[in-house]
């Protein structure tokens, strides 16, 4: 089961690093750990589990962010609708996106971060994205809202980018003007 212990830590060359493409069809050790993956995301967030286990909250992982410079990712989180959203994807690319920008009013966060880092993260409205997914097929999705950021997030991760990289150096809450805050 992955926990804490397992998430490397800023510093750690893999947060930095462009993940390798993964060959299609994935191996069964690379299903395994998307599997595994997307389990520490729904434990993170139930109550009683990430209590004993002290874990973090979070709705998204990637793989550089346990050491493995794959480029491999997995979102899971339930909306306001109690629908769920759960994505384990390999070889993503954002292929088109909106010009208009959006950002977390609250900012944002990140497991392999052990610090609050304040300012707004400018990312797209709306992005499109091809993949595959875990049965090697391939997807298409066309996100917008929380889970575009999410997306974008986590994407990040597999190129060494971190979210604190998008905040303005100078005025860490400067809102370019394409872009609007998340309702
Ligand atoms: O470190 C990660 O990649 C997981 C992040 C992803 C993320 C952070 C900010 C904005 C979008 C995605 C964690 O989920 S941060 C913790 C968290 C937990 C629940 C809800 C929001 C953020
Ligand atoms: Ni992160």
């Amino acid at each position: 089961m992955i926990t804490m212990k397992d998430i490397v830590r800023e510093g750690h060359p893999s947060l930095t690093k462009v993940a390798q493409q993964v060959d299609i069809p994935i191996t069964e050790e690379e299903k395994q750990l998307l599997k595994d993956m997307l389990t520490f995301l729904r434990n993170s967030q139930d109550e009683e589990i990430a209590k004993k286990y002290k874990l973090r909250a979070g709705v998204g992982l990637a793989a550089p962010q346990l050491g493995v410079e794959k480029q491999m990712f997995t979102v899971y989180y339930v909306d306001e609708n109690e629908k769920v959203h759960e994505y384990a994807l390999v070889n993503p690319k954002i292929v088109s996106h909106s010009v208009e920008k959006t950002f977390l009013p609250t900012g944002e966060g990140c497991l392999s971060v052990d610090r609050e880092i304040e300012g707004y993260v400018p990312r797209y409205s709306r992005i499109t994205v091809k993949a595959f997914d875990m049965d090697n097929n391939p997807v298409k999705l066309r996100l917008k809202g929380y889970l575009a950021i999410v997306f974008q997030h986590e994407i990040d991760h597999l190129n060494g980018i971190m979210f604190y990289d998008h905040i303005n150096k100078e005025n860490p809450f400067h809102i370019p003007d394409n872009a609007k805050p998340l309702d």
